[in-house]
């Protein structure tokens, strides 16, 4: 059974026509696009749509879905998105897939964010997933010490013997912390340092939370069970 799928083709169920719809990126989201592009070619489901990554845009434009670029939309409706590790509170980490600032720009842009997450994502308490921390690659070398000496036992991002650059053209430092206890205090004292563009933490920027399980899909929505 695949759990991904399940979770993914649901979240497909929450948009209408007219719709702007943000496409997140990942393997789960992967299944809300392929969906959406069913219905667009079968049913005749007319949204624009703003991607998340080159990777979404890629796919995206291939199944002939019509993409714009964030600046060119007002807002955008619906954004559906993948998430790497999720509290029940549906704060979580992003950017397994190196697109955590473009996903947290256009969620930021949604009236509605929705996340489609497997069960092995959800967590007591976040930090058990690497927190990625997008920075300029001007300074990463003293970013990177400054994290080692913080004890945040930084890993430099690399694909291949690489150092990996994402779609803003910055590295990702992503930092092995274990258990964060204080997300919102950690989250404010990471962004205060220059050099750091973005991390990985989403802190109330979700709505709702599709989980999916071998007999179906949960919907939750925020603050009701
Ligand atoms: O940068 C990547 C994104 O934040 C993904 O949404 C996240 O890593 C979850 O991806 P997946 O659904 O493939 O586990």
């Amino acid at each position: 059974m695949n759990t991904k799928k399940i979770a993914g083709e649901k979240a497909a169920e929450f948009i209408e026509n007219g719709m702007t719809v943000g496409l997140g990126t990942g393997s789960t989201v992967y299944y809300t696009i392929m969906k959406l592009a069913e219905r667009v070619r079968k049913d005749g489901l007319k949204i624009r749509c703003v991607s998340t990554s080159s990777k979404t845009t890629k796919l995206g434009e291939q199944l002939g879905l019509e993409i714009f670029s964030l600046n060119d939309v007002d807002y955008i409706d619906v954004t559906i998105d993948g998430a790497d590790e999720v509290d029940k509170n549906f704060n979580g980490i992003k950017g397994g897939g190196g697109a955590l600032l473009y996903e947290k720009l256009v969620a930021f842009a949604s009236k509605k964010v929705i996340w489609v997450i497997d069960n092995s994502k959800k967590v007591n308490k976040l930090g058990k997933f690497p927190l990625p921390v997008e920075v300029v690659p001007y300074a990463y070398t003293h970013l990177f010490n400054f994290f080692m000496e913080s004890g945040f036992n930084p890993v430099l991002r690399e694909i291949d013997e690489e150092i990996f650059k994402t779609d803003g053209g910055h590295y990702i430092i992503d930092l092995h912390m274990g258990v964060i206890d204080n997300p919102y205090e950690f989250s404010l004292k990471l962004k205060d340092i220059p050099g750091v563009v973005d991390i990985g933490m989403f802190l109330d920027m979700t709505d709702v939370l599709i989980v999916g399980n071998e007999d179906g899909a949960i919907v939750k929505l925020k603050n009701k069970e």
